[in-house]
């Protein structure tokens, strides 16, 4: 959708501001672009819609190449959020959001309508904020504005120059999260600037990471983290590289150790028969409906236990549906404070559980898979938890 061909960009004054930029965006395909200040980045978005123009190498937008397209018409395929979300003040939100359908000719009440809908896609409901002015909101506010106006036009590709860069962490990580939501809607082609190797690593389905005007790495999250292709690289995202990397990471199917199931209703002498035959010392407890209730524990004294599971097991209903990262998981564990949580599909059927031991293992055979670019599934590991 977007391909930058060995695109440089030498300014006037001598500064080299992006040298032999060579990768593709496809389409749909959410972008981040992360380095350190002064590497390049808000010059490559300029370089897109015609701001600047490269010094060598050319830009194609859906194979055409841009050089040849007039700016104007240019810049009505590409919306642009940028930092400071320069709103028009003496317009209301609906109008400032309604402006760029309205510039292309669609009649205003068409503009005003999509305007509305956008703003509730945003998260904010025309009925309340439509009919206020800029500076009655706040900074997220503001910013949530800012996207929905970018989208008002329909384009298929947006740039968003650090636009969350201004609002608190806590906002930061609320914004970021109903863009997400968001961009699986509308599925835009999208390069989003940010100088936050967490924000990138949230949101891009790849990442480009910059040094001096350079692409360092172009790969998808979990491999930029688990596998960095240069010592740059490797201190740019820094030593909790191996944490940052649980966000990213899913839980599948084969990272799941598959304990007894019992019944609420099942003997417990049943019950620790099981548990013994398959030498483990607990087993899941489902309800009569197959809902999680909790555990049980082979009894410490030999011998059969009587009644039923139920007078015995004890409860636990930490779950996580798969494909969970394995960050939540960790959490959720700790929030528990339990040895394992167990993970359910869309039915909520158990389909296993996660152990922090099965927990490692799923990280490093992730890691492995990305050095090796193979699928996890087909990774072996050669030692369990050093044993
Ligand atoms: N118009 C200009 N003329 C000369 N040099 C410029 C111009 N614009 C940017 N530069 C230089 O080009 C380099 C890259 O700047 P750019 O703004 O692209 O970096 P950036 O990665 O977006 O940085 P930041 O995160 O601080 O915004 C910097 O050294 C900057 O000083």
């Amino acid at each position: 959708m977007l391909r930058f061909e060995h695109v440089s960009k030498r300014y006037p004054n001598g500064t080299v501001a992006v040298d032999d930029l060579d990768f593709e965006v496809a389409e749909g395909e959410l972008v981040t672009l992360v380095g350190p200040s002064g590497c390049g980045k808000t010059t490559t978005m300029k370089l897109v819609n015609r701001l600047e123009e490269p010094t060598s190498g050319r830009i194609l937008l859906a194979g055409e190449d841009i050089a040849g397209v007039d700016p104007v018409k240019l810049r009505r395929r590409i919306g642009y959020v940028i930092q400071q979300v320069g709103l028009f003040p003496h317009r209301t939100v609906l109008d400032n959001t309604a402006t760029v359908p309205v510039l292309l000719g669609r009649g205003r009440k068409a503009a005003r309508q999509r305007a509305a809908e956008l703003l509730e896609l945003v998260g904010l409901d025309p009925a309340v904020y439509g009919g206020r002015y800029p500076d009655q909101l706040s900074g997220g506010q503001r910013q949530r504005v800012g996207v929905a106006r970018a989208l008002a036009a329909d384009p298929p590709v947006l740039l968003m120059d650090e636009p969350f860069g201004a609002v608190d962490p806590v906002v930061r990580e609320r914004l970021q999260n109903e863009f997400l939501r968001l961009q699986r809607e509308v599925r835009k082609t999208v390069l989003f600037v940010t100088h936050d190797i967490e924000e990138a690593v949230r949101l891009g389905d790849r990442i480009a990471v910059f040094g001096q005007g350079r692409v360092e790495q172009y790969d998808s999250p979990a491999a930029v983290l688990g596998a960095p292709a240069t010592d740059y690289v490797a201190s740019f995202v820094g030593s909790d590289r191996g944490l940052k990397r649980l966000s990213v990471t899913p839980v599948e199917r084969g990272d799941l150790e598959q304990p007894p199931v019992v019944h609420l209703s099942d003997a417990m002498a049943t019950a620790q028969e099981r548990m013994r035959a398959e030498g483990v010392r607990w087993a899941v407890v489902l309800d009569e409906n197959d809902v999680l209730h909790g555990w049980v524990s082979v009894a410490e004294r030999s011998g059969p236990v009587s009644g039923t599971v139920a007078e015995h097991a004890r409860r636990m209903d930490a779950w996580l549906p798969l494909g969970s990262s394995l960050k939540s998981a960790f959490a959720t564990m700790l929030q528990y404070d339990a040895g394992w949580i167990a993970v359910l599909d869309e039915e909520d059927r158990l389909l296993g559980v996660l152990t922090p031991t099965t927990l490692h293992e799923a990280l490093r055979r992730s890691i492995d898979a990305d050095t090796r670019s193979v699928e996890r599934a087909e990774v072996e590991l050669e030692s369990v938890s050093g044993a």
